[in-house]
């Protein structure tokens, strides 16, 4: 946020007081060196009274081995006290939820919250798809930006890749492919997939947790509400019958503008993706079964 010059104030809330109190002191340091000017400071809920977002990141992460989806009991106690928290000091802006798992994670925040649900937002596959944009973009030898596709479902081990709508600059990739043999295969995409899904075990692996990537699209989450841009992103929104699934968060490209999620953009899957994605939702309706009515 304070690289790109996004926010006004920011305000950090956290149980290790010291740690953020350091890093509070930290980022102000490099204020001189900002596009714009922020006001960073270590404060608690009563702060959160007027802000026009809260991102919740705090929460255990994976340890190597584990799954998102190993870390619910724990993470779901832990949202009940901060939601209540920050509902306690008269919030009435949008949330957005990073920590994991993060469908079930942003479908509790809604619920403990009572806010409407296009104003509570998962970061949901919002990584995946930058993920998969990249890979994509190093195969083709393209630019990134120039290569869009999406990565659906839960954020973890059920996502999906949506190839059917994959498309290099406009053209479709297996159109790309089929002319090029000597140069692509249709096989390489299955191994661009699985390294996209396993990144963050893979990530973990060596360093103990990934940042830099959620960072960024947390900001990009964050611009699109607050410049009000109408954006296509792949964030977890609540779906109410979109895809043939009702009562669930789960990760699909939506319109996020400055009131929330504005509109679940209802692209046409084919048959093996409509049946990966419902899949995946069921995934989380089974996670999301022992915490649901237990807080
Ligand atoms: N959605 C995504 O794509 C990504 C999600 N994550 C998730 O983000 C979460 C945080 O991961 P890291 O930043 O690596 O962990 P971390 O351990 O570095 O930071 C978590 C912070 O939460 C704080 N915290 C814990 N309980 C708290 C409470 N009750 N109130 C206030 N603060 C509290 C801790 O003091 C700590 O500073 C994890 O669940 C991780 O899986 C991480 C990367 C990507
Ligand atoms: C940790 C996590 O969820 C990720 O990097 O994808």
């Amino acid at each position: 946020l304070l690289n790109q010059g996004i926010a006004d104030e920011l305000v950090m809330i956290d149980l290790n007081k010291e740690k953020s109190e350091g890093d509070a002191m930290d980022l102000n340091h490099g204020l001189a060196f900002a596009p714009a000017s922020l006001k960073i400071w270590f404060g608690d809920y009563s702060d959160c009274k007027d802000a026009d977002l809260v991102v919740i990141t705090a929460g255990a992460n994976q340890k190597p081995g584990e799954t998102r989806l190993d870390l619910v009991e724990k993470n779901t106690k832990i949202f009940k006290g901060i939601v209540d928290g920050v509902m306690g000091s008269g919030f009435d802006g949008i949330f957005l939820v990073a920590t994991n798992p993060v469908d079930v994670l942003t479908q509790m925040t809604w619920k403990f919250s009572g806010l409407p649900s296009h104003r509570v937002i998962g970061s949901g596959t919002i990584l995946d798809t930058a993920r998969l944009r990249y890979s994509l973009g190093s195969y083709f030898g393209v630019d990134s930006r120039n290569a869009h596709a999406y990565i659906m479902g839960e954020h973890g081990d059920s996502e999906l890749p949506v190839w059917s709508h994959a498309n290099i600059g406009g053209r479709s990739i297996y159109d790309i492919i089929a002319d090029h043999p000597e140069r692509y295969n249709v096989a390489d995409l299955d191994d661009i997939f699985v390294n996209v899904r396993d990144a963050a075990y893979h990530i973990i692996q060596r360093k103990g947790a990934t940042y830099y990537g959620i960072a960024m699209g947390l900001v990009r989450v964050t611009k699109a509400i607050l410049q009000d841009e109408n954006s296509v992103l792949t964030v977890s929104a609540y779906l109410d019958g979109e895809y043939g699934e009702k009562g669930v968060y789960i990760g699909v490209p939506a319109i996020v503008n400055r009131s929330g999620i504005r509109e679940i953009m209802n692209i046409k899957l084919n048959g093996k993706e409509a049946e990966q994605f419902h899949h995946s939702a069921e995934v989380l309706r089974k996670t999301m079964e022992p915490v649901i009515n237990k807080y």
